[in-house]
């Protein structure tokens, strides 16, 4: 049985009138956090999430100590791929490293297929704790889009500029699509046991799409991000897509059957209204602003909320993640301002 929660988030993503503007962050449970970094002097972030008590701890902390409305699952968006066969390692200070990159046909027609309960089990049972016995807000499951998966698989760890895997995509587009359609058919089933296991809302994460113009989004991207989406759809569980300096991808995206679309800092509310964005939108304060003085953080914040007022089909997030020099006491004073400034 699921526990009793505030479900404000919930409703103000599918765009029902709520009390105050709620927030989460973006990689809240991570590197902000004193008690976090302590951990990580003895395990890994895959050590850590294969323990669900562990690592339910991980995803609580952020609720406790900044006042968030939503929990997102600690794990990353690599955690998947080794159910697939793909060897990848999180390097400390560089990212996700992939030892066996794609490089031809073969190696998308070797990849698996992921059985949940089997593969990742850990990440099942974590959710089950928290959302059954542990949290009063919901639970954000996620998972990583196609295109910026493929570009950590294509890549072999952290690109600037994507070169090889726009080359893959432009001289082998049928091992692209087929590489597309195993991500996809990844996402879906991997997303849909987060649903089933307690996830309440599910973000997906394709951090690194706006790398394309619009043309080559709707023909290399947009059919398996549709399906996705589509297929997702039937859960009546609020979906969240987001991507970084994708402001140019905006209206493709308002296009997909998603409920909320996420803004990184480029773009403001009223200029993503003024595009044509009909869909509940989240963000956008710049991380980058959390380590200026108060008054500037203050303002901005202000900015945003007003602007989301408008219409008040917004949820509260930053830009981008929460960065390691980001004060845990910013982060929830920052909550505390929000709620103040936007009750209804
Ligand atoms: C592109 C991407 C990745 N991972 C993720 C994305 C999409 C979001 C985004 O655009 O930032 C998503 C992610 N990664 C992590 C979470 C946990 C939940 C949360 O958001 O609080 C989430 C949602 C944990 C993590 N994933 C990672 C860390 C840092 C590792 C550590 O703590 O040692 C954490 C907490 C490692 C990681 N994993 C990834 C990178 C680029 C890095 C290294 C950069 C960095 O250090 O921030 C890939």
């Amino acid at each position: 049985m699921a526990k009793q929660i505030n479900d404000t988030i919930l409703r103000a993503f599918k765009g029902e009138a709520v009390d105050y503007t709620p927030a989460w962050y973006m990689r809240q449970a991570g590197r902000s956090q004193p008690e976090y970094r302590e951990l990580k002097e003895k395990y890994s972030l895959f050590e850590i999430t294969h323990q669900p008590e562990l690592c339910a701890y991980v995803t609580r902390l952020p609720v406790e100590n900044y006042g968030v409305d939503a929990a997102i699952l600690y794990k990353d968006i690599m955690s998947p791929l080794p159910s697939l066969g793909v060897d990848v390692e999180i390097k400390s200070g560089i990212g996700p490293v992939i030892h066996n990159p794609i490089e031809s046909y073969q190696d998308v027609e070797k990849l698996g297929t992921i059985n949940p309960e089997a593969d990742v089990p850990y990440v099942l049972d974590t959710i089950r704790l928290l959302t059954e016995e542990q949290l009063d807000v919901p639970l954000i499951g996620f998972s990583g889009a196609p295109f910026t998966l493929a570009s950590y698989m294509i890549e072999g760890g952290p690109s600037k500029n994507y070169s090889k895997t726009k080359a893959f995509m432009y001289r082998e587009p049928e091992a692209w699509f087929a590489l597309m359609d195993k991500l996809a058919d990844m996402t879906i089933t991997y997303v849909e046991a987060q649903i089933k296991a307690g996830a309440r809302a599910i973000q997906i994460f394709d951090s690194w799409v706006g790398a394309l113009n619009a043309p080559d989004y709707r023909l290399y991207i947009k059919p398996a991000m549709t399906r996705i989406f589509s297929e997702l759809k039937r859960h009546d569980v609020p979906l969240i897509i987001f991507g970084v300096g994708a402001g140019h991808l905006l209206t493709e995206w308002n296009d997909l059957p998603v409920d909320v679309i996420g803004l990184d800092w480029r773009t403001s509310i009223p200029e993503a209204r003024a595009m044509g964005v009909t869909k509940v939108l989240q963000g956008n304060l710049d991380p980058a602003i959390l380590v200026t003085e108060w008054d500037l953080i203050e303002k901005r914040t202000k900015d945003i909320l007003d602007a989301g007022m408008v219409d008040g089909r917004h949820v509260f997030n930053l830009g981008h993640g929460v960065t390691p020099d980001i004060q845990p006491a910013t982060l929830k004073k920052l909550t505390d301002l929000i709620h103040s400034h936007s009750k209804r």
